[in-house]
């Protein structure tokens, strides 16, 4: 399938940019933090489990944050965040694998890294608990397969996050053997946001699976939507970080890890 005219410009430009990096060389080999684990005990402990993402910019925030990702970090946990992610890419996300190593040495939590990985040596960059994988970008002609990259990420001891943005996508992600997936709220093609692309791709999406509602989560009330239509957990951006205000951090995370944690088990029994 070849997208390439309907995605957004800027999300052209990332993946152009992408095409172009390269791994270290050196394969990574990680003993991972488990990210369901880590959503268990959030919820145990009464919290929504969030993972909090350290987004210094992008192409859709406006400002970018300058403090240091480590300190973001340790506000995230204090909030309460069940995991953290971190963008590693450097162009538009502001993003380094050397903030990865630095947060994920600092905390206990989880660390996904959040990238455009496209091929097998892009995964021997840094080492994290979770590395993300788009089915949408590993379509296109000159990148590697799905299937392929999830084994290649499992073989050097990552947990994978599968993202989707359709219940087309979804087949795709389970037919590779994803077992969490995300499903994105955030349209690649417009980067508009919708909640309600989460509530119509859930249902198709099996209990086994570590379901994780990403992108345009703002308010408690956009947790509880999320977390009443299945989502395990949550990935949040932009309402923690706030891009260009110098807002507080840890509050931000516990007003969402504090949100209904009742929801999710609400829609059971009904
Ligand atoms: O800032 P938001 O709207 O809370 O979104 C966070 C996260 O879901 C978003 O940054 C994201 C989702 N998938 C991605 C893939 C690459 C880069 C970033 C993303």
């Amino acid at each position: 399938m070849d997208d390439s005219e309907e995605i957004a410009p800027a999300v052209q430009s990332i993946l152009d940019a992408a095409r172009e990096r390269g791994g270290s060389g050196d394969r990574v080999s990680v003993t991972p933090r488990s990210l369901p684990d880590a959503f268990e005990s959030a919820s145990t402990a009464g919290r929504t489990p969030v993972i909090a993402e350290i987004k210094p910019t992008s192409p859709t925030a406006e400002g970018e944050r300058t403090d240091d990702p480590v300190d973001l970090a340790q506000q995230m946990v204090e909030g309460g965040a069940a995991a953290l992610s971190v963008l590693t890419e450097p162009e538009h996300f502001g993003g380094s694998a050397e903030t990865l190593e630095r947060v994920r040495d600092a905390v206990d939590v989880p660390v996904l890294r959040k990238d455009f990985i496209l091929h097998e040596d892009q995964l021997d960059v840094v080492e994290a608990d979770v590395v993300l994988l788009i089915v949408r970008f590993l379509e296109a002609d000159g990148t590697d397969d799905l299937a392929d990259l999830l084994v290649a990420a499992r073989e050097r001891g990552f947990q994978v996050l599968v993202e989707t943005h359709t219940a087309s996508e979804v087949e795709k992600a389970l037919e590779a053997g994803a077992d969490i997936i995300g499903v994105n709220n955030r349209d690649l093609t417009e980067l508009a946001v919708d909640l309600g692309t989460f509530e119509s791709v859930a249902p198709v999406i099996p209990e086994s699976v570590t379901l994780i509602a990403e992108s345009g989560i703002q308010t408690e009330e956009d947790a509880t939507r999320m977390r009443r239509a299945g989502a395990d957990a949550l990935l949040v951006g932009s309402a923690i970080m706030d891009h260009g205000a110098a807002t507080d951090v840890t509050a931000n995370t516990r007003r969402l890890t504090h949100a209904d944690t009742d929801a999710a088990e609400t829609t059971t029994d009904t």
